[in-house]
């Protein structure tokens, strides 16, 4: 990968943290592979099922003096259950399956001997999930309303919570029998697994976020760090969910990184998709904000950022205080247009004066000046440590705090 000297006078970090920019960086080679498959998700529903209890049977025993003896029918099997657990080796939430069913018991046999019971149903979910169940609340029954409950937080690897017990199986005629009773014919059937709607919910995205405009470069920035495939088209909204890449570092350490949908002005008041799209900016430890140095929608470069600053900062004030990074893109068009670079130095050079957030030009296209970037990013992830993530209660009480504060 090329060093940054290409546009040796945009090297200014504006933050006093940002001095591995240039040194060290150039010389850190960054691998990434193929993490998240493209039906990635981050919140879904299921509807989870016990399996039912097997049915008990009813049979009498047989000798020789006695056609139909005593009652030896046996107890059917229980239902499986159904559990959650994380993985660190599991990447995505289901996507494409809905239901989930324990077996179910099988009937209990001849000789008092009980059924099998059903195998457990194990839904393999990400560390990092959040489990709740959704239920219908009681207040009215004319317009039922949804609530929620937590059922678990899993953060390690093989932790389980189970969703639904599987049915008692039914009891077999000999458990009916009884001696001053003559010999029953009756056996229970096997009872309903627990059915409940089961929401799971990834607490942390990623790691990193890029935030922008559309057309910024969001997605042409993650092909080029990660193997992570979203389309790039010279159009907006091209990236309508989010995309996942692992940015993979030497020495085994790797972060993860999303493209976001480009925002529009007003996705603060909830438009276009405005909040979804935020919803997903809340939940990433570390912000970039990808400004495309033409600017976006006639505005120039310190208009576009500090509009694109203002989105966040009005859906949510505490984002603002997240550690965020500049990511100038298209730095090759400099080349063809040397006012783009002045424009850039201005920027710069207005922003060491405002804010302290470091400041890099890249070329996603041209995958230049990237290397300096992602040392960078590899660094915050390191010092925030990946132990925190963001999950939905976190980032309400972040807001509310702020509201509280100002
Ligand atoms: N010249 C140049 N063009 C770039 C660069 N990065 C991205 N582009 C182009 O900019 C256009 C938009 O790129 P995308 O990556 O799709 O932009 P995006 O921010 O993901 O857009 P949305 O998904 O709509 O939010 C594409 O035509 C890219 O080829 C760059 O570094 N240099
Ligand atoms: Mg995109």
């Amino acid at each position: 990968m090329k060093p940054l000297l290409w546009y040796p006078r945009l090297l200014v970090p504006s933050s006093p943290t940002t001095h591995l920019q240039v040194s060290a960086a150039s010389s850190v080679c960054f691998s990434s592979r193929r993490f998240f498959s493209s039906r990635w998700v981050d919140r879904v529903r299921i509807v989870v099922s016990g399996g039912s209890g097997g049915p008990g049977l009813s049979t009498f025993t047989r000798d020789r003096n006695h056609e139909c003896g005593a009652p030896d029918g046996g107890n059917g099997g229980r239902g499986g259950n159904v559990y959650i657990e994380s993985r660190t080796d599991c990447k995505s939430l289901p996507s494409s399956q809905k239901k989930f069913r324990g077996e179910s018991g099988g009937t209990g046999g001849r000789y008092c001997k009980d059924g099998a019971n059903g195998e457990d149903y194990i839904i393999r979910v990400p560390c990092g999930t959040l489990v709740k169940a959704v239920f219908e609340s009681e207040t009215s029954s004319d317009h039922p309303s949804r609530g929620m409950a937590i059922l678990g937080d899993l953060n390690q690897d093989g932790e389980r919570i189970l969703v639904a017990s599987g049915g008692k199986g039914g009891r077999g005629n000999h458990s009916f029998h009884n001696s001053r009773k003559k010999p029953i014919d009756f056996c229970e059937q096997g009872f309903e697994g627990q059915t409940r709607v089961i929401e799971l919910e990834l607490k942390s995205i990623a790691d990193v976020g890029l935030v922008g405009f559309p057309n910024a470069g969001k997605s042409c920035l993650l092909r080029a760090i990660s193997h992570a495939k979203p389309k790039v088209a010279p159009y907006p909204f091209t990236t309508l969910r989010p995309y996942l890449g692992v940015v993979q570092a030497p020495g085994g350490d790797s972060f993860t990184c999303a493209d976001i949908p480009g925002l529009v002005q007003g996705a603060f008041e909830n438009r276009g998709l405005g909040h979804d799209f935020l919803r997903h900016i809340e939940r990433t430890s570390i912000l970039v904000y990808v400004i495309d140095i033409v600017g976006y929608d006639d505005l120039d470069i310190a208009a576009t950022f500090h509009i694109l600053r203002r989105e966040v900062e009005m859906y949510n004030p505490s984002l603002v205080r997240r550690p965020s990074v500049i990511a100038l893109n298209k730095m090759d068009l400099i080349k063809t247009d040397t006012r783009l670079l002045e424009m850039c130095e201005n920027f710069v050079h207005e922003m060491s004066h405002e804010e302290d957030i470091p400041i890099f030009p890249v070329s996603a296209q041209e995958r230049l000046g990237l290397s300096p970037l992602l040392s960078y990013l590899h660094e915050m992830v390191a010092r925030i440590g990946k132990r925190h993530r963001w999950s939905s209660s976190d980032v309400e009480f972040e807001r509310v705090l702020s509201h509280l504060v100002e």
